[in-house]
């Protein structure tokens, strides 16, 4: 139909009119915002390219995947010519933002919506301010997990105040369940938009084949859920690096990634993991401890690789460590203990919860032989489930021992707390009365206070 005959179609028709000039009118808008964004692309890059306005690449991480995806980022900005910097929001200052002009956050939620435990002072610093940052553009990619309930809530509560203050987005928050790889190339994509180099994104090129070796079942006649020690080897034979704190991270069948403490050091020539058996109400398992505890046989392998997890490596400095830990907790602090003693580190106190003195207390046991041949200073042994029926928890136990660990902490000694999430919000709470808030929040942000939570 040529142009002379739509027109001769529609004279006399205004519903026809107005259709027709509305679709000329968001065609020219879709013309008018594509325009708008290649401009903007190409500012982007001749700004960059003259070394005049440097991306700052900021990231807010409590177990190690924002630090990496923004050190990924990084490089696919510097691959595409631009010029740019990391830096972690522990390490943050207003003033860099407001000598920053393009920023770009990863930034994950850990506890109950919480931010990662080094940025909970700039965000009731900083973030509490009413900043102007209107010379900013910047965008948030948000690292969660949809089965807590305040879902990347720490990611949006970012974003929320770089918009209040005044920062303009170049696209909307992207969240990110699970590390959901099509929501990382989400972003990844929107990023080769403003300069960055346009690369495939493989999930699984970081892992290497890993052999399980010796699996053992802790408490065989416990009633309640199933510890296991695993052991593995890489089938390459090359045993990676790895200090006291860090994780393994294993790749599910289905793409998932699950991260367990490294309960070894590479001395050993093994990564050893303590796993709890998880079966949920329907009667399935765990998606990660099924495969470890139940669905690999020796010998057969997974992917896996050790992760550096630097807010949970040793405190800095000399004084002695309380570590503080429930069940498979124990496997994230064994490390530090082994690591203490090869620096010297002395005066050592643990506090260790189980359920059953006697069938869920293989690990109590040798607990209790470190401290007669010396290895520990001091143990706190405490149980869910006694025989006598009087149930006592860790953070129990740190209240009853209230002004001993006022004067470990106040004399030179660290606290480090590795188990559930529950149990670690209740040692958070006794120490909080202890040793007050200021404290609680001056040493989780100096690493005095170090966690490890699941
Ligand atoms: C103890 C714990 C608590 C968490 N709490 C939340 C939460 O409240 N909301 C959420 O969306 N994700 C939560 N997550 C999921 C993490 O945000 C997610 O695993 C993220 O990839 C971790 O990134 P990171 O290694 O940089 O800290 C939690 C994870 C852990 C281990």
């Amino acid at each position: 139909m040529g142009l002379s005959q739509i027109i001769a179609e529609v004279q006399g028709d205004p519903v026809t009119w107005a259709w027709v000039l509305g679709s000329v009118a968001l065609y020219l808008i879709m013309c008018a915002v594509i325009w708008a964004g290649e401009q903007k692309k190409a500012r982007l890059k001749s700004e960059a390219a003259a070394g005049a306005t440097p991306w700052l690449v900021v990231y807010a991480s409590q177990t190690g995947q924002a630090e990496e995806i923004a050190t990924a980022t990084l490089k696919r900005l510097s691959d595409g010519g631009q010029v740019a910097r990391i830096i972690d929001m522990a390490d943050l200052k207003l003033s860099d933002l407001e000598s920053a002009q393009h920023v770009l956050c990863v930034a994950s939620t850990t506890g109950d919506g919480d931010a990662p435990d080094s940025v909970l002072g700039f965000e009731a610093k900083v973030m509490s301010d009413g900043s102007v940052l209107s010379h900013l553009d910047y965008a948030v990619l948000a690292l969660g997990d949809k089965s807590y309930a305040d879902f990347c809530a720490f990611g949006r509560r970012l974003d929320d105040w770089l918009r209040a203050s005044g920062a303009k987005p170049y696209f909307e928050v992207i969240e990110v369940d699970d590390l959901d790889p099509a929501a990382l190339n989400r972003w990844y994509e929107n990023l080769s938009d403003l300069g960055a180099k346009s690369e495939a994104f493989d999930p699984k090129a970081a892992y290497g084949a890993w052999q399980l070796k010796a699996r053992e079942c802790l408490n065989p006649d416990s009633d309640a859920s199933k510890l296991y020690r695993v052991v593995l080897e890489p089938e390459s034979g090359d045993l990676p690096d790895w200090q006291a704190g860090d994780l393994a991270e294993i790749m599910t069948t289905d793409g998932h990634v699950r991260d367990y403490s490294l309960a070894s050091l590479p001395a050993q020539g093994v990564v050893e993991l303590y796993v709890r058996e998880v079966i949920k109400d329907d009667g399935s398992r765990g998606l990660g401890s099924g495969l470890l505890t139940h669905d690999l046989g020796v010998d057969e392998t997974i992917l896996l690789r050790t992760k550096s997890h630097k807010n949970f490596h040793t405190p800095d400095g000399d004084g002695p460590l309380l570590l503080i830990a429930a069940g498979s907790g124990l496997a994230g602090l064994n490390a530090h203990i082994d690591a203490g003693l090869a620096a010297d580190r002395k005066g050592n106190w643990v506090i260790y919860g189980e359920r059953h003195p006697i069938r869920d207390g293989a690990l109590c046991k040798a607990l209790t032989a470190r401290v007669q041949s010396g290895d520990l200073s001091d143990l706190t042994l405490c149980f869910s489930r006694p025989d006598s029926g009087q149930r006592t928890y860790v953070q129990d136990a740190l209240s009853a021992a209230s002004d001993r660990a006022r004067d470990f902490l106040t004399g030179g000694g660290a606290v480090m707390v590795c188990g559930g999430l529950s149990m670690g919000q209740g040692v958070d709470k006794a120490l909080r009365t202890i040793m007050g808030d200021d404290w609680a929040d001056q040493a989780l942000a100096d690493g005095r206070y170090r966690r490890d939570l699941y």
